[in-house]
């Protein structure tokens, strides 16, 4: 399986806000291509300043030392989050293995977890793997601002970061033997609020455009995809587009991905921010309690076209 064609994703240049004095007019634009982007491919890529190579490279050298650990070791690695500690050996998914980093954009945090995986410590991967998170973090910050000021919704915006925390991932996808599918990760939409995605060497993320048209992303190590997630179109009922995406492994390369999850904290109802709610714009989700969603997606409630969140607490109009 896999697809043959490119989406042509929008590149927004973020680095240009770095300078002392950004341009009102330059931030005014890169708001709006954020805005249209999410609107009519629910992701963009961005293109940051401060991660240098030698950075990238540091951070995926780590990863893949990190995989090499015996299971045993790999296995202490969990997470506050479901789907969010160590996995590897799944019957779904055989090609996939991942661990998890909760609130990553804590320093002790990371250090806990290289801690955990090397017991004598490491604290270059700890602070290389900080470093690039923070970055990311950044990103995810002045996105979602953009879009909340986009769409007038400054007053909510302090009330929905404090809904929220973070979550990194590291993910390996190995080759898939000759009788094998080559289907690293089955179709899903991101239920979080916002997701940063950073594939390294190996391509293998395809996502599926508005005319229902599979597509591949082409792999850019420069660039971090930006995707938007259910919850994030919970709140703004349905605003924007939120993309069905899998991996599908091509090459005969071992693939490693990154990617930094913005997600509801437990024991938080998510609803639709009232002002995103009128006659034109009919409610789209019922409220719902974030950890009885969590319930039903573990037993496999699923269903519509892999929406998790929508299959969870859609309206029917
Ligand atoms: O590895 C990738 O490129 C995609 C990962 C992904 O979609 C996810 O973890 O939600
Ligand atoms: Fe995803």
């Amino acid at each position: 399986m896999g697809s043959d064609a490119y989406i042509q994703l929008p590149v927004i240049d973020f680095s240009v806000l770095d300078s002392q004095n950004p341009d009102l007019g330059v931030y005014d634009s890169i708001k709006t291509q954020v805005l249209e982007s999410l609107q009519e491919y629910g992701c963009f890529h961005a293109s940051i300043g401060g991660v240098s190579p030698d950075l990238q490279n540091s951070v995926y050298s780590a990863i893949e030392n990190l995989f090499n650990l015996p299971t045993e070791t790999k296995s202490k690695n969990t997470s506050t989050k479901m789907f969010y500690g160590y996995i590897g050996n799944s019957p779904q998914l055989p090609l996939y293995e991942s661990m998890g980093i909760d609130d990553p954009y804590i320093p002790e945090q990371v250090q806990k977890f290289t801690n955990l995986m090397w017991p004598q410590g490491n604290p270059q991967v700890s602070n290389d793997i900080h470093m690039y998170v923070k970055k990311l973090w950044e990103l995810n910050v002045m996105t979602k601002k953009m879009v909340f000021e986009i769409l007038n919704l400054e007053m909510y915006l302090h009330e929905h970061i404090e809904l929220t925390n973070y979550v990194l991932k590291l993910m390996k996808y190995r080759v898939p033997e000759p009788n094998e599918s080559n289907l690293g990760l089955h179709t899903h939409a991101d239920a979080g609020v916002m997701t940063i995605l950073h594939q390294n060497d190996v391509e293998g993320l395809e996502i599926l455009t508005k005319d229902d048209e599979w597509l591949k992303v082409k792999l850019s190590p420069n660039l971090f995809i930006v995707m938007a997630g259910e919850t994030l179109n919970v709140w703004l009922n349905g605003r924007l587009h939120v993309p069905l995406h899998r991996v599908v492994m091509r090459e005969n390369k071992t693939r490693f991905t990154l990617a930094l999850f913005e997600l509801p904290k437990h024991g938080n109802t998510l609803k639709a921010i009232e002002k995103m709610v009128d006659d034109e714009h009919p409610l789209l989700f019922n409220p719902f309690k974030y950890d009885d969603f969590i319930k039903f997606h573990i037993s496999g409630g699923q269903g519509i076209e892999n929406y998790a969140v929508k299959a969870y607490c859609g309206v029917s109009h």
